[in-house]
């Protein structure tokens, strides 16, 4: 939609004639008319298409390609039953993975269905929630602190708004936004009549007209709407690094075998399909698949606890977290907060500052507080009267000043003169305070401040939050408003609010405790009341760190000092983020949970950042959790149902990567001194396949607790370690059976690949059993889809060796007998790798209990 001028440079009129909209926004027909237009041009996060991706994206890994190409080139020399063998195998292998992908896929954005942003739209004249993807050109947008902007608008009403940018301009600085017409050349961060995409309302309300969506946006170029690049997790991290090595091991390998069968004069062709194939069987390619369908499977179990997993990988994070950082309204306490006095200085009752405190919770526009919610209910319980009193300007609150103020024009109460209300945290408003109003009329501040002070933490120690109300007249009303009117006030009183304690928080805590993490509560609020609560949930009052203290130490101190601290008070949002930054320094797996505008910083600086539903959207945009309630207790369980869920995908790394680097190593050294290949490509690949068949049944299996009674955390040298001490004990059986086969049996090409064939499937599928728990076997029961597939596949491996349905794979029909030694010689391997699996976790138990962990 082009125009003659941009539009932050049309008047208003103009503005809703161009998108047929008016002050009171779109029709719903007319929203819903424009919805496949904008719907053309939303930017592509969601999976359109993604299906053909995902299946082409299956077959696009180097190695496979190169299988391909080799594959087509054998075809074309000659054989091509053998060419058209091993491409349907490679084809089923790639169906497979992306059933299982995008299984995991789809259920996961079901899930991620019931926690979509939206926006408030005008529509018909009413407030509608209309999802974030479905608003459209001419929309009107009602905007609150806290609201993230779900698209490129023109403010058409504001109210103190101001909006933090960062995100697209990368100025911290809050820009103040207010209608008004501007010249067509301003630049972007002058625009203060437009608020754009992805940037969020830090205070203030507003409305807004929506003239560009997805896109053609400012943000449109940016990937996601809110693309803010997220980390990597540990997870993601860990996962990345052993891919590389697994693909080091493998080129090495590869290359070696290949050389090795040149030199031994076999055909060019069928040493490169033997080597490729071999790739293909080293890197366990179902691992992503088996990894999302874990972590779907995880997701959908956690979701029973009514935690949502926005962002599966973070499901690993969350079993490994060794210390989580709460907020403390709402998530220790009811939140269900009531003002249970207001007080004069001394701590009596004061039936006057009710008034003036309800002048100020009344006239705000700011975000809905729950202290000053709390002050209405009380005023209005009261039977309070305001006579008509009306605001003449707002300093908002912020997260630092954490102070509001608003300039009364109150008719009843001063004279005619215009009073200026401040209250805000009690140590914040003395910092603008001169004067104080006593019995004997008023008085220096310093004469009473430390008697308020003992009052103050007295109404702590009994777990009151208390708030100071500081007044001063105003000679005129034509003052300009901002931060710098809080200046020469008078302290008039105290408002003293009671949130108590959940029942159950105590327990909750001290079962994370028992699980391996450290709780700990970061809050805004003044230090009496914060170690009160800190008492009463069982953490040690006495470690505390105020955010004075946290300003005065450098990130190496605060490093070294955090491990210790279990409350943190007074602090600001960039206080909780530097904290959550230490402790990830201090080597920490760092769990934040909070849902206000003034978390969002630690909420994405942390591992894994929760969020409840009906947070603020920048909170739950920057968590990569969601809990439908704000409830520790379901986030306990759904952090070990978690662990179960790294536990799998940890059994299948370990169990796939032993089996296939023995499996190399004893190919490796077999091609070496046979004068055949000991397995044709076909038959490799078809061993692969069947085998990675019961793996997948991993995802579901059932875990022993004990492995999840403590973090769990990805560990390489563990990964590495397992691959070389049970890749070893396959490979001296592949070996053993290799022997017999040649020596005792005497067999030739085709019986023994036949025979190493159905000993590599067996040993395959038995290692599942043994190696799934790290106790004995037979304490720990399968889950029975493990075990059904894996019967399954031992079967189809008998009868492709026991019946001429192989000869399809080159195998021959095996002698009864020797496929009962193979039979033997497999239980003989899970009989000693049964034996060895204690003495490795024993050795080894260093390194899985190494989560860093420090209990409270
Ligand atoms: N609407 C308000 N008016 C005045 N002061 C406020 C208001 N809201 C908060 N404060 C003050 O600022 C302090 C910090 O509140 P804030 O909400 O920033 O903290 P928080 O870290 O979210 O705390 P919590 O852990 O309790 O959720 C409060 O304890 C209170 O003293
Ligand atoms: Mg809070």
């Amino acid at each position: 939609m082009q125009t003659e001028s941009p539009p932050w440079a049309s008047p208003p009129d103009q503005l809703a004639r161009e998108f047929s909209s008016g002050p009171d926004g779109l029709s719903a027909d007319a929203a819903h008319a424009a919805l496949p237009a904008t719907r053309a041009r939303a930017v592509s996060t969601s999976h359109a298409n993604s299906a053909w991706r995902l299946l082409v994206h299956q077959f696009t890994s180097p190695i496979i390609l190169i299988l391909v190409v080799a594959t087509l080139i054998s075809g074309l020399l000659g054989d091509w039953l053998d060419a058209a063998i091993i491409l349907t195998i490679v084809l089923l292998s790639g169906l497979l993975d992306f059933v299982q992908e995008r299984g995991a896929q789809s259920s996961m954005d079901r899930l991620l269905g019931t926690i979509r942003l939206s926006a408030t739209c005008r529509r018909d004249g009413a407030e509608v929630e209309v999802p974030f993807d479905e608003v459209v050109p001419g929309d009107v947008i009602v905007i609150r602190a806290g609201d993230i902007i779900p698209a490129d608008a023109v403010v058409v009403a504001a109210t103190d708004l101001q909006l933090d940018q960062s995100s697209l301009t990368g100025e911290t600085f809050p820009a103040t936004k207010s209608p008004q017409v501007l010249d067509p050349g301003t630049e972007l961060a002058d625009r203060a009549n437009m608020v754009f995409a992805g940037t969020h309302v830090q205070s203030g309300s507003g409305r807004a007209m929506i003239v560009a969506t997805g896109r053609d946006t400012e943000f449109g170029g940016v990937a996601a709407s809110l693309g803010k690049k997220q980390h990597p997790t540990g997870f993601e991290r860990g996962m990345t690094r052993f891919g590389l090595l697994l693909t080091r091991v493998m080129v090495v390998l590869v290359a070696v075998i290949f050389v090795v069968n040149l030199v031994l004069h076999r055909a060019v062709i069928d040493s490169a399909l033997f080597s490729l194939s071999l790739a293909v069987g080293l890197t366990p390619q179902l691992l992503p698949a088996i990894v999302g369908l874990s972590l779907a499977q995880g997701s959908k179990v956690i979701a029973r606890h009514r935690v949502i997993i926005k962002r599966l990988n973070a499901i690993e994070d969350f079993g490994a977290m060794t210390t989580l950082c709460t907020d403390k309204t709402g998530t220790m306490t009811l939140g269900r907060i009531d003002l249970s006095g207001a007080l004069d200085l001394t701590g009596q009752p004061d039936a006057g500052l009710l008034r003036v405190a309800a002048l100020n919770a009344t006239l705000q526009t700011g975000l809905v507080n729950a202290m000053d919610a709390a002050i209405v209910t009380a005023a209005t319980a009261a039977g309070v009267d305001l006579d008509g009193a009306r605001a003449l300007g707002e300093v908002p609150y912020d997260f630092v000043r954490k102070r509001l103020s608003v300039l009364v024009d109150d008719r009843a109460g001063s004279a005619g003169r215009p009073l200026l209300v401040t209250k805000g945290a009690v140590e914040k408003v003395f910092e603008v305070c001169d004067t104080a109003r006593t019995a004997d009329g008023l008085v220096p501040l310093d004469d009473v401040i430390a008697s308020v002070r003992d009052v103050v933490a007295g109404l702590g120690a009994q777990g009151f939050r208390v708030l100071a109300v500081a007044t001063r007249e105003s000679a005129s009303a034509a003052v300009e408003m901002g931060p710098a009117s809080e200046t020469g006030l008078t302290l008039v009183g105290l408002l003293s609010f009671a949130d108590p304690v959940k029942p159950d928080a105590a327990s909750t805590v001290a079962g994370f405790a028992d699980a391996g993490v450290t709780v700990r509560m970061i809050t805004g609020d003044a230090l009496p009341v914060a170690t009160h609560i800190a008492g009463e949930l069982g953490l040690d009052p006495r470690a505390v760190m105020t955010g004075r203290q946290i300003d005065d130490a450098d990130d190496a101190e605060l490093a070294r000092r955090l491990p210790a601290v279990r409350v943190f008070c007074e602090t600001t949002p960039h206080h909780k983020e530097r904290i959550v930054t230490g402790l990830t320094a201090a080597g920490q797996i760092v769990g934040y949970m909070g849902d206000g505008i003034n978390d969002a910083p630690a909420l994405h600086a942390a591992d894994v950042g929760i969020s409840v539903k009906g947070a603020a959207d920048v909170a739950a945009s920057s968590a990569s959790i969601v809990m439908l309630e704000k409830d520790l207790r379901s986030l306990l369980d759904g952090m070990r149902a978690g662990r179960r869920t790294f536990a799998n995908t940890m059994k299948y790394i370990q169990m796939t990567t032993s089996a296939n680097f023995g499996n190399m190593i004893s190919m490796a050294i077999a091609s070496l001194v046979l004068p055949f290949l000991p397995l044709l490509a076909a038959q490799i690949l078809a061993i692969n396949l069947l085998s990675d068949l019961p793996a997948a049944a991993i995802a579901t299996d059932r875990v022993d607790d004990r492995q999840v009674a403590s973090p769990q955390r990805w560990d390489m040298r563990l990964i590495v370690n397992y691959m070389v001490v049970f890749g070893a004990i396959s490979s001296i059986f592949d070996l053993a059976a290799f022997a017999v086969l040649r020596l005792a049996v005497g067999a030739g090409e085709s019986e023994f690949q036949a025979a190493w064939f159905l000993a590599s499937v067996l040993t395959e599928v038995f290692i599942l059993f043994i190696l799934r728990t790290r106790g004995p076997a037979w304490h720990s029961r399968p889950s029975g889809m493990l075990i059904g597939l894996s019967a399954g596949v031992v079967a189809v491996a008998f009868a492709l060796v026991l019946t001429p349905a192989g000869t399809i794979l080159r195998l021959s029909v095996l002698p009864l007998s020797l496929a009962a030694l193979m039979l033997a010689i497999a239980v003989a391997y899970a009989a000693a790798t049964e034996i060895a699996k204690p003495l490795f976790w024993r050795r080894n138990e260093h390194l899985a209990r190494r989560a860093g962990v420090e209990s409270a």
